[in-house]
């Protein structure tokens, strides 16, 4: 679904990614694991040009969508990140109503249909487990909810614009335990109907929910995969000794 081929990032001429060659399989999960500052966020940024807002941020090498170049692919932003969508370590909720959460980006895309915009609604609250916890104050403010619960109504406002890639920065981080396995369970049912690549610092994390793996490290302040394969394989019998002291807690 994703596939890029020697992807790069500098900031201000500093390059501090290089050379990333992934393939997210379409309906997989693939985790992105490594030591603080080795690129990972970088890397998820340039996936849906997020880059392109950070001022002296840029990008090199190729990224494609289902076989085509991001920018044939898409004509605009807005219109890669329908499909490509991110979720961030802190929730952020608009400060506005839950449902006015969920109806605003499909607005923005041309939604208009009152019964319409009701219904997929109501589908991606239930989906994400939201539904009988918020039915009765879909008019009260979003940051009136827990953080767990804002984190999955960033999901289910996510899944609204049924993207098919979903990128996530450490999405359960910043919750209690409770809710960040209830947002870990979440994202393991996605398997299947969407490709998740989820940058993660829980190592138990990454081997419960991914398929595939790529661990990133620095080499003299560059950022760039040093082992990438199936999780079982990368964690049982890593072909790198640092990613074999990293996964064992002994390195990182
Ligand atoms: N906006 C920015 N301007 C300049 N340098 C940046 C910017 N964002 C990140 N960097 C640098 O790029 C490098 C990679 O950072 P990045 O946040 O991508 O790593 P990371 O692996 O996601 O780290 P963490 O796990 O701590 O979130 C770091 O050296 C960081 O200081």
């Amino acid at each position: 679904m994703i596939v890029t081929e020697e992807l790069s990032v500098a900031y201000h001429g500093r390059t501090v990614l290089r050379d990333v060659s992934i393939n997210a399989v379409p309906g997989t999960i693939l985790a992105l694991v490594g030591p603080s500052g080795c690129g990972k966020s970088s890397f998820l940024a340039a996936l849906n040009r997020l880059t392109d807002m950070i001022p002296g941020a840029s990008v090199g090498g190729r990224i494609r969508f289902g076989g085509i170049d991001l920018d044939e692919a898409f004509s605009s932003s807005a219109e890669l990140r329908r499909h490509v969508g991110m979720i961030f370590q802190k929730p952020n909720p608009f400060a506005m109503s839950i449902a006015r959460n969920i109806e605003l980006p499909l607005r923005e895309h041309g939604c208009r249909d009152r019964s319409e915009l009701q219904r997929v609604t109501e589908n991606v609250l239930r989906d994400v487990g939201l539904w009988d916890e918020v039915r009765d104050r879909l008019d009260q403010s979003a940051l009136e909810l827990s953080g767990g619960q804002q984190q999955r109504l960033c999901i289910a406002r996510a899944f609204a614009l049924k993207p098919q890639v979903l990128l996530m920065d450490e999405p359960c981080s910043s919750l209690d335990p409770v809710s960040a396995e209830r947002v870990e369970r979440l994202i393991a049912s996605m398997r299947g109907r969407y490709t998740v690549l989820i940058v993660t610092h829980n190592l138990a994390q990454a081997r419960r929910l991914a398929d595939q793996v790529a661990v990133f490290w620095t080499h003299d302040g560059v950022g760039e995969i040093i082992e990438q394969g199936q999780t079982e394989t990368v964690f049982t019998e890593p072909s790198n000794s640092i990613v074999a002291s990293y996964l064992s807690g002994r390195q990182g």
